[in-house]
């Protein structure tokens, strides 16, 4: 084990050095992985004092390596005992009432201490220096992550109508009046927005214009940015898949035409890259050609499709499926539903059904209810989901098409009126189309901060 590794296993596995500063304190959390960046770099550079001043939070996300390292080495600091601990100053209780009483005589100077010897598994320059680059790269990595989403979101997303209208806003000389927040207003509500979450934003900007919080136009549109990023945030939560379930099953079911069938090809290619073992169930019975799409696409990507033809019972289909998925012990079992109507009750019962038949295998079956929704539906989305909600108890939205004539707003309609988890959205036909719901490269892409500076 290389010396970095082992002071690390030491300090979180209770090695010597972490049980040698077992007592102390961890020194407060950073505000964010930035706050730990800069702790790395004054660690590196010397600036800013002695290492252990560094304060840095253990599960930092996506800190790394490093941070780890300069959490088992934050005791350097603190290692100097406390005055009181060492015999020191403070008076203590006993001291208090000890007043006029013969003092006991003064023990001689106890020999100097040897310096301590450095704890096994402490760290050398060298060491620090390449914990210190692991870090680096770990930052790098991230941010090549975030500019690929950026950039696979900026072409589909800049042509819906938010970003459109935003866009022709702010490039042409806009004033911060109330002629503004009008015509911003106007560019929600039309991009399918909806009017609560409109009048959020709207009531927000006007509030902080008039308490002269914006100098200019940029800093009014950083603020709009920041108010749309706020309405996405809560429901940007990537889908995990539960290990201890075997199998995971995912129902997909939406209204026709949404998009269904495409996204079930396009999440099995994203869990088969993973390397996960997977099944499909072709429930939806109803369109003979749905069948055979999930059939076609099984064979030429190697992956098992249970399918019982046209008509056939879906919940049957469903309940087949999970039993074989789970005595294969397959990981994924991905279940495709026929498209129907909200308004059409007895397909709309037919969901639980499907639900209540998969949970006689599994009682947490089915452990993601994902509904499709098609990004250019616009506020009847709204109604859609209310609906597919009471029927199938739905946990997760993917919104396809962002790419085509999607207005660009129901994301923020939905997010605030359900707050359910948007897991992917549809940025085209392609089978890497669908791209894991990130708001800030959604919200860089209608409103880029270039726009109003
Ligand atoms: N542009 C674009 N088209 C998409 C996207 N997702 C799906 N589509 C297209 O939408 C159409 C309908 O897709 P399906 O997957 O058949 O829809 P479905 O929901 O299974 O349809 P039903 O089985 O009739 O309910 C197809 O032409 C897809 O290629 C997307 O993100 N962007």
């Amino acid at each position: 084990m290389q010396p970095v590794e082992q002071g690390l296993a030491d300090a979180v596995g209770g090695g010597p050095q972490a049980r040698a500063l077992g007592h102390l304190q961890a020194g407060p959390a950073p505000a964010s992985a930035d706050d730990a960046d800069a702790a790395c770099g004054r660690l590196r550079t010397g600036r800013g004092g002695p290492a252990g001043r560094a304060r840095v939070h253990r599960g930092a996300p996506g800190a790394g390596a490093t941070i780890r390292l300069l959490s088992a080495i934050r005791p350097v600091r603190v290692g100097a005992a406390p005055a009181a601990a060492a015999g020191g100053t403070h008076p203590t209780p006993a001291s208090m009432f000890n007043f006029g009483k013969k003092k006991p005589p003064v023990p001689p100077d106890p020999a100097p201490k040897a310096a301590p010897a450095p704890a096994r598994g402490g760290f050398s320059p060298e060491d620090l220096a390449r914990a210190f680059d692991a870090h680096q790269e770990e930052k790098a990595a991230r941010e090549a992550a975030r500019a690929e989403a950026r950039a696979a979101y900026a072409e589909p997303v800049a042509k819906s109508a938010l970003a459109r209208g935003f866009a022709s806003l702010f490039t042409r000389n806009a004033k911060l009046d109330e002629n503004l927040l009008d015509e911003i207003e106007t560019a929600l509500i039309t991009a399918d927005v909806g009017v609560a979450a409109t009048t959020r934003i709207v009531d927000d900007l006007r509030t902080r214009m008039e308490a002269r919080e914006f100098p200019d136009v940029a800093a009014l549109v950083r603020a709009l940015r920041g108010e749309l990023l706020a309405l996405l945030a809560p429901v940007a939560k990537p889908l995990r898949i539960d290990e201890e379930a075997r199998p995971f099953v995912v129902l997909t079911i939406g209204v026709n035409g949404v998009g269904k069938t495409t996204t079930i090809g396009k999440l099995a290619h994203r869990f088969q890259r993973e390397g996960r073992s997977l099944m499909l169930a072709a429930g939806d019975t109803f369109r003979a050609a749905a069948v055979e799409q999930l059939r076609v696409w099984g064979e030429r990507n190697d992956v098992p499709v249970v399918a019982q033809g046209q008509d056939a019972d879906p919940a049957s289909v469903a309940f087949d499926a999970l039993q074989s998925a789970k005595s294969r012990g397959t990981e994924i079992l991905i279940a495709d539903t026929a498209g129907r109507l909200h308004t059409q009750a007895g397909l709309m019962s037919e969901l639980g059904k499907i639900r209540r038949v998969l949970g006689k295998i599994d009682p947490r079956a089915p452990h993601e209810v994902l509904m499709v929704i098609d990004g250019t539906t616009g506020q009847n989305a709204l109604n859609q989901l209310r609906q597919f909600n009471q029927a199938a108890k739905v946990t997760g939205l993917v919104v396809t098409k962002l790419d085509g004539t999607a207005k660009g707003g129901v994301l923020f309609a939905l997010a605030r009126e359900f707050a359910i988890p948007i897991r992917f959205v549809g940025l085209g036909e392609r089978i890497e189309d669908l791209r894991e719901f990130d708001p800030e490269a959604f919200v860089d892409a209608l409103l880029p901060e270039s726009i109003g500076a």
